[in-house]
């Protein structure tokens, strides 16, 4: 298991995400086995009507992140917020998906002010956020345009013990991937993974490999041109930057122990390029980390899980890996020159 700093300023934030997924299962779950998780002082931000319909654990409503210190030892430290109405878990609603995005707000704000040390975001559900009108892809471009950043300019990190990837596009229909790829975007997006493994993660020379989009990397042209006429001037001007940079690989051979071996981020084409070797290989401790902000921001890498909340079926460790991330993350960015 990771080490901890014990030493972070402030507590991480959290926000419950959505009040009728897994969300405030596993964070009180992390709360009862925080000692066991190595976990530094966090505060949950939601509805508490959502963490009392799962867990009979204590709660401590504070009014600010720095009450929080004390109460950890005692209590899960809670800012409240209030939905308006409180929702059954598995069955998400109109008013729980606000308050999902006030918790959002919150958590990211806190961050920024320096009142949190980091964000960790528990999972909202896509669907039920468009639905009332959010404009964003997901919370990763949500928190980028927070903290004033391009979402061109971020990226959605997955990051297992043996695997980190970043995928170009993310939330868009498959169909629309080719069109959204670009030099450019590939050029920013492999940029900022390498800039946020030497800034959050200590890696003071890291490698990257481009994954093609086409079969076998386009197979010379014949298979698509994607990987001529795109990628590879992206890879081109990387390299030309000093970065150490390979491909375009043929995604279906790039991520076999021997081959991940050779690279510490994969920048694949599509979010399923991406997730699925991340959640095949590391499901249960795969966190998404958010690189290029002037905060740190993660989640675990899953969902709401409608079809288990309030069953006591929701594994914690994915949340409790996400929480342990963000402390290291900001520890290191703490004790960067
Ligand atoms: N960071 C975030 O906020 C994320 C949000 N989502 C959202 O979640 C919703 C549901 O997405 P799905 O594709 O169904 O993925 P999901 O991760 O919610 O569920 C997939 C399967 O894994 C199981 N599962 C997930 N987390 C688990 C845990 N901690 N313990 C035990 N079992 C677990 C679920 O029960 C389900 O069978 C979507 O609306 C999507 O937008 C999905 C991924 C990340
Ligand atoms: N599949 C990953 C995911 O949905 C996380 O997206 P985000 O809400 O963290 O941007």
């Amino acid at each position: 298991m990771q080490q901890v700093p014990s030493t972070l300023d402030n507590p991480i934030a959290i926000s419950l995400g959505d009040p009728a997924g897994i969300g405030p299962e596993v964070i009180a779950k992390c709360w009862d086995h925080r000692a066991d998780f190595n976990l530094p002082p966090f505060v949950a931000i939601g509805d508490g009507r959502a963490l009392a319909a799962v867990w009979d654990g204590p709660i401590e409503v504070v009014d600010d992140p720095s009450e929080a210190d004390a109460a950890f030892d005692y209590a899960l430290p809670l800012l409240q917020l209030s939905a308006a109405e409180s929702d059954i878990p598995g069955h998400p609603s109109v008013a729980g998906a606000h308050c999902s995005l006030d918790s959002l707000e919150l958590a990211v704000g806190l961050a920024r002010s320096g009142s949190a040390s980091a964000v960790v975001t528990g999972p909202v559900a896509k669907e039920q956020l468009y639905a009332i009108g959010f404009q964003h892809p997901g919370q990763t471009e949500f928190v980028a345009e927070r903290c004033g950043i391009s979402p061109s300019n971020v990226v959605m990190m997955l990051a297992g013990p043996t695997l980190r990837t970043v995928p170009v596009t993310t939330h868009l229909p498959l169909r629309d991937v080719p069109d959204a790829l670009s030099v450019q975007l590939i050029e920013s997006r492999g940029r900022a993974a390498l800039r946020g493994l030497q800034r959050n993660f200590g890696i003071a020379n890291p490698r990257l490999a481009v994954s093609g989009l086409n079969p076998h990397a386009g197979e010379g042209g014949s298979l698509g041109r994607a990987e001529i006429e795109i990628i590879e001037p992206a890879i081109a001007a990387l390299t030309a930057e000093g970065w150490h940079v390979t491909g375009p690989h043929p995604a279906d051979t790039m991520f076999h122990d021997r081959a991940r071996a050779k690279y510490d981020v994969a920048l694949c084409m599509y979010h399923d390029q991406a997730l699925i070797p991340i959640k095949a290989l590391h499901f249960e401790e795969a966190v998404n980390v958010t690189l290029g902000l002037p905060i740190v921001r993660t989640a675990p890498d899953h969902g709401t899980a409608f079809d288990i909340a309030g069953q006591d079926r929701a594994d914690p460790r994915p949340m409790a890996a996400a929480i342990r991330m963000a402390a290291q993350c900001a520890m290191i960015r703490t004790e960067a020159p």
